[in-house]
């Protein structure tokens, strides 16, 4: 059953390797440099060695999952753009044509679509179809959906990492597309952090002060209606989240069986790192904060997950856009790792307290 196989997964995670960040550590000690001045890029690299088990890893094949889906809480007016956009901006995505395709083909990133629960019809030889149902339920009114569909949805994020793995994929990137996702993502972390809708809940693709005012109060009905409990992520992400979010968790949970770093894009996906993190504490250490987003909440998020995100630029955007920037990053990391020269191989001396 989803529950069981989830169980599975979660006890399927290890911890980092410490041999081979140290390993790492040693090596950085050993580059052309003062000793810490590649900054947060030092970090990286011996994450990127804890993560994978190797001290100079490189990452050649890399996939953004873009998991698209849509929300019942949409009738309540949350959004400043209509349901509709989800399937039109999967027809984009699949055309190569939205800011995340423009960012992955930047960046050598294999974009893939994933309807995991749009409320249309889709067909496209490209478009990954897995959907678990024809968008969410209205959760200001009731659950958004059952406890059965969140696992599935966890699973099939799950299941697409690991085949990518098995076929060379060694670095992923989360991203979605669903119209209304910033009141489902905001109802989580309120749920699963006990901060109160006022924090947050942002505005989302720019809603007015009455709007907000509005999706405030949305958020706090679908708690009080849904009463999700906050133990338990799973009852939090079937009640008050989204399919796209669930499959985002699976996501998440699959690299980190998979020994793979897993970069987090914005607000939405790293509600879905908290509830990952939440079902699997060392899931915690596969993630990569690429950015903060302007929506309200995301740093109070990334605090709440002990993650440090490399670039702040403003952006709000989602589909994985901030996550597919920050790839330039990781690359950084591990070409420092294997290409700079050693005090030794370039002949250089060392300071003076070595
Ligand atoms: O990634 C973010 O931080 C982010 C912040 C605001 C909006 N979004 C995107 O905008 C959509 C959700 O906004 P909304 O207002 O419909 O809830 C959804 O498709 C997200 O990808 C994404
Ligand atoms: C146009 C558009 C593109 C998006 N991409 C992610 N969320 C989005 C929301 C809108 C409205």
């Amino acid at each position: 059953m989803g529950y069981d196989a989830i169980l599975e997964l979660i006890g399927s995670i290890g911890g980092l390797d410490t041999v081979a960040m140290a390993a790492a550590e040693e090596h950085l000690g050993r580059l052309t440099k003062p000793p810490g001045s590649l900054g947060k890029l030092e970090g990286l690299a011996v994450k990127l060695a804890g993560i994978t088990g190797e001290a100079l890893p490189e990452f050649p094949r890399r996939t953004v999952f873009v998991m698209a889906a849509d929300h019942g809480v949409c009738e309540e007016g949350v959004s400043a753009f209509p349901a509709e956009v989800t399937p039109q901006m999967v027809g984009n995505f699949l055309a190569g044509g939205a800011a995340v395709n423009v960012l992955a083909r930047q960046a050598g990133a294999d974009v893939v679509c994933v309807d995991i629960g749009v409320n249309a019809e889709l067909l496209h030889p490209a478009l990954m179809q897995r959907k678990v149902r024809y968008g969410t339920s209205n959760m200001a009114k009731g659950a958004a959906m059952t406890r059965e569909e969140a696992e599935a949805a966890v699973l099939i994020g799950a299941r697409l990492v690991e085949e990518a793995a098995s076929h060379g994929v060694r670095l992923f990137v989360t991203g979605e597309m669903g119209i209304g996702n910033t009141t489902a993502s905001a109802a989580m972390m309120s749920a699963l952090t006990g901060i109160s809708p006022e924090h947050s809940v942002g505005r989302g693709t720019g809603i007015d002060d009455e709007r907000l005012r509005r999706k405030i109060e949305v958020v706090q009905r679908a708690l009080e209606v849904n009463r999700p409990d906050p133990g338990d992520p799973l009852d939090v992400l079937a009640k008050v989240g989204g399919l796209e979010i669930a499959g985002l968790t699976g996501v998440i949970l699959g690299a980190a069986k998979s020994r793979c770093p897993v970069v987090i894009d914005g607000f939405i996906s790293s509600v879905a790192a908290l509830a990952a993190s939440r079902l699997a504490p060392e899931a915690a250490g596969y993630m990569i904060a690429s950015h903060v987003s302007a929506e309200q909440g995301h740093r109070q998020l990334l605090r709440e997950l002990k993650l440090d995100p490399m670039l702040e630029l403003g952006m709000r955007l989602g589909e994985g856009t901030g996550g597919v920037l920050a790839l330039h990053l990781v690359d950084a990391a591990s070409w420092i790792m294997r290409e700079m020269a050693t005090f030794e191989s370039a002949g250089i001396s060392t300071g003076g307290d070595q």
